[in-house]
């Protein structure tokens, strides 16, 4: 069955043409070079490496147009406590692929070290993949982009006028306020510095929240640059997320193996559930899937992408996850793990792999 064209087109319509131009060249959407983000003004913040350009409008604008909705996805939900949606190929084929490069050249990645306890022995773990991360919990929120329309690009409190005296210009930069209050969050809120979501993977948050029909606040980003790289079992079932979290996971590039096994049941060990301890259950994922992970029972299940011999190991895949994360744990969390302190880390086309990189 072709993928049904989506009711919320018009959600998108808005977004796109309205996305942010450099002031020196204004082209009007209509005349916009559409192979190209040169009119396109690049997300910035003081969190950034460096700039990250919008999504090309060649990609955005094949987007808009085809959104699968809920019920194109395919249940998997035959086994006990599992509940997944798997959307095979819901990014359209090229564009995809356009999006694996996009965001390989333009995003600033990590190889993150920290140390875990085992026992009363310290042992360091070396990530065994790049990651980066973008977002903030359901605490605070980010004032918009300058100039872009993805969210409220004034203050909220005094919409501009600066009578609030928070001493910030939410007219040329970004800065956190408190959900609550709305004013900027308090200093001691974080230990760690959130960072905005760029533009370009606001668009597939908002995207993803229209097909879903879930909100989103963070946004996970792992690049396994060949089949060395993995994670390992886990089941994303931290308190921070909430009652009833929802996870919306991409696949881009090489095609890689999720695996699932529940986990094992220590009051009441079933049958079943002995053999799924042994044999885990294997999903194939593809360049443009999208696997949706809901609700609580998602925490009877782990999953992992195991490491990968022969074939196309030698090629990379991206993993991009939209996340709700309820409170600054969430946030200290996801930071430590996916930024930590070490170096940055950048592709080069010239050398096909990710280089440290240097301002
Ligand atoms: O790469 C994937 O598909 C899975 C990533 C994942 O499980 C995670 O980041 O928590
Ligand atoms: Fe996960």
């Amino acid at each position: 069955m072709p993928p049904k064209k989506s009711t919320l087109e018009h959600f998108f319509k808005a977004p796109p043409s309205k996305r942010t131009r450099n002031a020196a060249s204004p082209s009007s959407p209509s005349t916009t070079t559409k192979s190209s983000t040169d009119s396109l003004v690049p997300s910035s913040h003081p969190t950034y490496q460096f700039a990250i350009p919008q999504l090309p409008n060649s990609i955005t604008e094949s987007l808009e147009h085809a959104i699968p909705s809920l019920d194109n996805g395919k249940r998997v939900d035959d086994q006990p406590h599992l509940d997944l949606v798997h959307f095979h190929r819901y990014l359209p084929r090229g564009i995809e692929a356009s999006i694996f490069d996009f965001l390989r050249e333009n995003l600033f990645f990590y190889r993150v070290q920290y140390a875990k306890k085992f026992g009363n022995k310290e042992m360091q773990i070396n990530t065994p993949r790049y990651t980066t991360v973008f977002g903030v919990d359901e605490s605070s929120f980010f004032n918009a982009q300058p100039g872009s329309d993805s969210g409220p690009n004034v203050c909220v409190e005094c919409m501009g006028t600066g009578a609030c005296n928070h001493g910030v210009d939410t007219r040329t930069t970004q800065v956190i306020f408190d959900s609550k209050s709305k004013c900027p969050v308090p200093k001691d809120r974080y230990s760690c510095r959130p960072r905005p979501i760029p533009d370009g993977l606001m668009f597939l948050k908002k995207m993803t929240e229209a097909s879903t029909a879930q909100t989103y606040n963070f946004c996970l980003v792992n690049y396994y640059a060949d089949g060395n790289d993995s994670i390992s079992y886990h089941s994303d079932d931290e308190r921070f997320l909430g009652a009833n979290p929802a996870i919306a996971s991409f696949s881009l590039g090489t095609n890689r193996d999720f695996l699932m096994k529940h986990k094992p049941d220590k009051k009441k060990p079933a049958k079943t559930e002995n053999v799924l301890k042994d044999k885990p259950l294997k999903l194939t994922l593809d360049s443009g899937d999208m696997l949706l992970m809901r609700g609580a029972k998602k925490a009877k299940w782990l999953h992992s992408i195991p490491k990968r011999k022969g074939g196309e190991s030698g090629n990379g895949r991206i993993n991009i996850t939209f996340r709700k994360a309820m409170v600054p744990g969430g946030t200290e969390n996801y930071y430590k793990y996916n930024v930590g302190e070490g170096g940055t880390f950048k592709w080069s086309r010239k050398d096909k792999n990710m280089i440290p990189w240097t301002s």
